[in-house]
């Protein structure tokens, strides 16, 4: 009876009271609703944040952690936001994780730990990075990137800096997290775990420099430590920044190479002005025909040992012949161990693949040849003269950090095989970058103040040993972490034994090979 309620106030009150439940529940599933649909728009909004340039070697580092964040933990937070499950979506998830090489928790930890890593090496700031900032140390300027690190990159870019030492780092990555919470009021729960890792941080930073020193074999921290009364107590300890002075033609190990390391690596010049009068650009024919019509394009690096770069040593195509032989056979590179044995590890951050001969005859024969004539080294594999080629692919933060490429016969637990004592050592390297780089990547030779910068073609050449066949420890070299960019290298490496009729050992113990 309609007149009742119309007349009923009360009524009437009770119809309002259920339309304004029913409202306040839409209201509250409309709300919902855009949420979970802001999650997906949001997701969409990224991808022009880790959408490279003109091709997938523009990545820069920022994208490539941001990449696999997505891929590893955000594709199932957009599995979790299609709600009624949206069939066609969650089957192509699927269908994506079955087809390619899906990312795991490992990666994310890996990317993050190279972050920091080129962080440390090119002093790169987090608060810059985590704006997209990537400052570029050899051309002195900042490029911008598309990336916005979110609170919880910055977060477990902190828990890594500091699973892996770098105090310092971890104490400003969850400072990054902490700010980031504020610009975002919903991140209640990650400002909660942030607070308690800055807390750990603080502290152990702080004991660490305080006990350890702010630099050791597995650990850094920042000159002061962040507690204030602390930082009063330990003042006059801090030790002042000494004036740095290049040591070179010595053998350098721990801090002081690594000193040499990085500021080579950066593009600082360490060697005096006298030093480089020396070394001249050259064209070299060798009275070979090959090389009178196309001479060798020679810049010396380095005279004890000897080391020169070639440019143009290979062909456009030629290189990029070389990636392609390697793309297929690629796997994860090994590093061997204190104990003898192979492993991947963060000293060596490439994938390698072994080309041999038998592999594209003509054309690695080609190559041979062309390194013999300028080498005149032999470069058969099967004589034993010299390994297969080695092509090295480094990924973002990629980096092989300083090491002879001789094994160093001390009485550790190695044991050289039969085989590799019949061969011998690796008497020189032969190494050609097959891409440029677009920043970092050189290859240094720290007690020797020489850097060079990856250029596509170009190869660099040394002697690794004495001409009696004893190691030479001024030899000590490493790849530089890519900062962007991708590095690919080959390299050919000729052993000591079947070389003696073209490389007569000396009559002195410690004569090197000398010239090229
Ligand atoms: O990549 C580089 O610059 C150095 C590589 C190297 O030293 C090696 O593969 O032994
Ligand atoms: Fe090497």
């Amino acid at each position: 009876n309609t007149t009742q309620i119309y007349a009923s106030t009360s009524e009437v009150r009770l119809l309002l009271e259920s339309e304004r439940q029913l409202v306040w529940l839409l209201q509250r599933y409309v709300d919902k609703e855009e949420e979970r649909l802001n999650v997906v728009k949001k997701y969409i909004d990224g991808f022009s944040q880790v959408s490279p340039g003109r091709q997938p070697t523009d990545l820069n580092p920022l994208q490539g952690y941001r990449l696999l964040q997505r891929i590893v933990h955000e594709w199932p937070r957009i599995e979790r936001a299609l709600k009624p499950k949206n069939k066609e979506i969650t089957t192509k998830i699927r269908e994506l994780r079955n087809h390619t090489y899906t990312p795991g928790q490992q990666d994310v930890e890996e990317a993050a730990l190279a972050v920091v890593r080129l962080q440390d090496i090119y002093d790169l700031g987090s608060t810059q990075l985590a704006k997209g900032q990537i400052h570029l140390p050899s051309r002195n300027k900042e490029v911008k990137t598309p990336v916005l690190l979110t609170a919880n990159d910055c977060l477990q870019l902190g828990r890594q800096s500091y699973y892996h030492g770098y105090f310092g780092f971890a104490v400003d990555w969850i400072r990054e997290a902490l700010e980031k919470c504020k610009e975002n009021k919903h991140e209640k729960e990650l400002r909660g775990k942030a607070y308690s890792w800055l807390k750990v941080a603080v502290e152990e930073h702080d004991k660490i420099l305080l006990t350890k020193g702010s630099r050791g074999p597995s650990w850094q921290t920042f000159s002061k430590p962040f507690n204030s009364l602390l930082n009063h107590e330990m003042a006059g300890h801090v030790a002042g920044s000494e004036k740095f002075s290049p040591l070179l033609n010595t053998v350098l190990y721990g801090e002081a190479e690594r000193e040499h390391y990085v500021k080579l690596c950066k593009g600082e010049k360490l060697r005096s002005s006298v030093m480089d009068a020396k070394v001249k650009c050259r064209l070299v024919t060798r009275n070979v025909g090959y090389f009178l019509l196309q001479p060798l394009k020679v810049e010396e690096q380095s005279f004890h040992p000897t080391i020169v770069t070639i440019y143009d040593f290979l062909s456009n195509e030629e290189t990029n012949r070389f990636i392609d032989l390697a793309v297929p056979k690629l796997h994860r590179a090994t590093h061997r161990g204190e104990d003898g044995l192979d492993k991947a590890s963060v000293r060596r951050i490439s994938k390698i693949a072994w080309i041999n001969d038998e592999d594209e005859k003509e054309f690695i024969s080609k190559i041979s040849r062309r390194l013999e004539l300028t080498t005149g080294l032999g470069a058969d594999r099967n004589n034993y003269e010299a390994e297969a080629y080695q092509v090295s692919n480094y990924g973002l933060g990629g980096h092989y950090v300083t090491h002879f490429d001789f094994h160093l016969m001390t009485n550790s637990t190695r044991q050289i095989s039969k085989l590799e004592e019949f061969i011998g050592q690796r008497i020189a390297t032969f190494m050609i970058y097959l891409t440029d780089v677009e920043e970092g990547g050189a290859t240094v030779f720290p007690s020797l103040g020489v850097a060079v910068r990856p250029k596509k073609g170009a190869a660099v050449f040394w002697w690794n040993l004495y001409k009696n066949g004893d190691p030479d420890l001024l030899t000590r070299h490493g790849g530089c972490p890519v900062l962007i960019g991708s590095k690919w290298v080959v390299n050919k490496w000729f052993r000591y034994n079947s070389q003696m009729f073209r490389r007569p050992c000396g009559l002195r113990k410690d004569m090197p090979f000398t010239g090229f």
